[in-house]
């Protein structure tokens, strides 16, 4: 069976949903095979096992930093070697630059903000603001494919497989930068917005004020997200924006509260599988696309839900 290479950037223990979403889907097109830019520990190395990866490889030599150029060279370098049928990443702006890169150095073509990939490669998508589901094959090369977070269901491989190392040489990884400088971002304790399954998220309606969005995420367990107005108001971190201009998150719950629906945040959002949307007004936008509308202030309602669902917790 030919090997399908899902390339997982610090593998870290349990096994990020995401990193155990792609080898699922791997799973269902080949036999699974990972790309490491780091040594792996052993217990990592069982992890994935237990997802049904057959082999697991890594740079013969440290790469040179953490820098995207290294990664896609040792990501395009393995994919040969490995005589990968295809390449299957994660959807993050870092891993979309790496199979960008990788792509060329392949001659491969790319399909990014992939919700499903069929046995022949064909990617299912949603294009041009959410408002077409589109079908699409890569025509030259090793396809190359990132798959958004929450698209499937992961599940464990029936019989573990013990998987082998190997060593890939990379000859071009040499750096063409280097990173002098670090500082380490304040750790929030929330799941990574792109990758999280609750998404809370505010916008301008929240006028200044995130702490009711942050208390209803922490008691759902998810992530805060913004539209534009709110993080270019300075309320909130532009990380945290979501929409075409910001991250694309496909959560299993998207709770829009004081954001209006611009087509703009929709492109961003259109996915998740449930939206519940807050707005104090009935004609709001997002209520077309909601499978739940509360029409009501933001700062009654999510103190309201946040208190009903701790006492439901508790
Ligand atoms: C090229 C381009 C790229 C863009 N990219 C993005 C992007 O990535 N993401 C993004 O979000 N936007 C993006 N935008 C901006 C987008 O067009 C909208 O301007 C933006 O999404 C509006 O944010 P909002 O809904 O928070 O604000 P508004 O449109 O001002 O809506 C605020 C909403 O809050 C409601 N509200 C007010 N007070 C309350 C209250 N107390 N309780 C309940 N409801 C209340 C109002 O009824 C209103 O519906 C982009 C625009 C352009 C041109």
């Amino acid at each position: 069976m030919a090997s399908v290479l899902v390339f997982i950037d610090v593998p870290g223990l349990p096994l990020p949903r995401a990193s155990r979403e792609l080898l699922t889907i791997a799973r269902g097109l080949g036999e699974p095979a990972v790309a490491s830019p780091r040594a792996l520990s052993d217990e990592a190395l069982q992890a994935l096992g237990d997802y049904g990866v057959a082999a697991v490889y890594e740079p013969a030599a440290e790469l040179p930093d953490v820098l995207i150029a290294a990664k896609a060279a040792f990501l395009a370098e393995t994919a040969q070697s490995a005589g990968a049928a295809g390449v299957l990443l994660g959807n993050s702006f870092e891993d979309r630059e790496v199979a960008a890169r990788a792509g060329i150095k392949l001659g491969s073509g790319v399909i990014t903000d992939a919700v499903a990939v069929a046995p022949d490669f064909s990617v299912t998508k949603s294009v041009l603001a959410g408002s077409y589901t589109s079908t699409c094959r890569v025509q030259a090369g090793i396809p190359v494919i990132t798959v958004k977070a929450n698209s499937v269901e992961p599940v464990p491989a029936q019989a573990p497989a013990a998987p082998e190392r190997r060593r890939v040489a990379v000859p071009d990884a040499g750096p063409a930068a280097r990173v002098t400088g670090r500082t380490e971002k304040r750790v929030s304790g929330r799941p990574e917005l792109s990758e999280a399954r609750v998404i809370v998220a505010g916008g301008r309606g929240m006028d200044g004020d995130f702490t009711p969005v942050e208390n209803l995420a922490d008691a759902l367990g998810g992530a805060v997200g913004a539209s534009r107005a709110a993080t270019d108001a300075g309320w909130i971190e532009h990380s945290a924006q979501v929409g075409q201009t910001g991250k694309t998150v496909s959560p299993q719950l998207y709770i829009s509260a004081g954001i209006s629906g611009a087509i703009q945040q929709k492109a961003g959002m259109q996915t998740a599988k449930v939206i519940v949307a807050v707005n104090k007004d009935a004609d709001a936008p997002v209520f077309e696309i909601a499978d739940f509308g509360i029409v009501g202030d933001v700062f009654s309602v999510l103190p309201q839900a946040t208190e009903e669902i701790k006492k439901r917790r508790s």
